[in-house]
């Protein structure tokens, strides 16, 4: 199921930040999103999770227009949608509710099996899906901790795990490695690639073009004032089309 932005313009006050930005989120496939400060990467992140209706352009999801549709539609496909964002925001209570919060009852094979496997263990199927995702950043021995005695990184981490155990169709994260150490780091990103090996289209925005190398199949450059240039990884930093593109990735392009 694809996620896409056609043609996308949007602003605030009268500011134009976006401006014929296109680019699609496919099942299965990681897309870095790169860009100076400023430019709307963090934007772009909330018109593809539907939080804000673009001022121009559409947003498509599985080719269905989101924003013509009735609400009731656009919340089933918001349903689908992980959102991490810069600042994590958890709630006061351990990090297991945290990471179990919003977990839907899910009807699929893999479902039935959990459900099935609660029963044998005497746990709820959505603690069973929490502790899966805490396993997978790191974190299942801190679960009956309070999120409020986490520190940046660590709830970095269980916003992450809470977006990833909702098993969602498309994962969209806002610097998800901002506040982490190289270690914890490799554990998002491979948490990402874990992801994507499940049918996850992830579309992440990032400050390091590194981490954009290692796990992206396509890039995204937002470089402001419409100029956008999206390609697999290799050609984006190897061969860019646009001049400013490898300026930018050169380090040589000053804002
Ligand atoms: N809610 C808002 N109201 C007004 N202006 C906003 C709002 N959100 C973002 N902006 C402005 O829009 C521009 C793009 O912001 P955005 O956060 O999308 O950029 P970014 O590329 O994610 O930046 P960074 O890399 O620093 O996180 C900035 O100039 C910002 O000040």
């Amino acid at each position: 199921m694809t996620l896409e932005a056609i043609d996308v313009h949007h602003g605030y006050d009268g500011e134009t930040v976006l401006e014929g930005v296109s680019l699609s989120v496919p099942s299965g496939e990681v897309l870095a999103i790169i860009g100076p400060s400023g430019v709307g990467k963090s934007t772009l992140l909330r018109l593809l999770a539907l939080f804000d209706a673009p001022d121009r352009g559409e947003i498509e999801f599985g080719s269905e227009r989101v924003w013509t549709g009735s609400q009731q539609r656009r919340l089933e496909f918001r349903r689908r949608i992980g959102m991490v964002f810069q600042e994590a925001s958890l709630f006061d209570a351990t990090v297991r509710r945290n990471a179990e919060y919003g977990l839907r009852v899910r009807q699929s094979w893999i479902g039935r099996l959990r459900r099935e496997l609660s029963a044998l263990v005497g746990m709820p199927a959505e603690t069973i899906e929490a502790m899966e995702a805490l396993e997978t950043v790191g974190l299942q021995e801190k679960a009956n901790q309070d999120a409020a005695s986490l520190s940046g990184g660590e709830a970095q981490r269980v916003a992450f795990a809470r977006a990833l155990a909702y098993e969602p169709d498309v994962l969209l994260l806002d610097e998800p490695t901002s506040d982490l150490d190289p270690r914890n780091t490799a554990v998002i990103e491979n948490a990402v690639l874990e992801a994507k090996k499940r049918g996850i289209g992830v579309a992440i925005a990032t400050h390091d073009m590194h981490q954009a190398e290692r796990i992206a199949d396509r890039v995204a450059v937002l470089l402001g004032d419409g100029v956008i240039e999206v390609g697999d990884t290799e050609t984006v930093f190897e061969s860019p089309a646009d001049e400013r593109t490898r300026k930018f990735i050169d380090g040589e392009l000053i804002y």
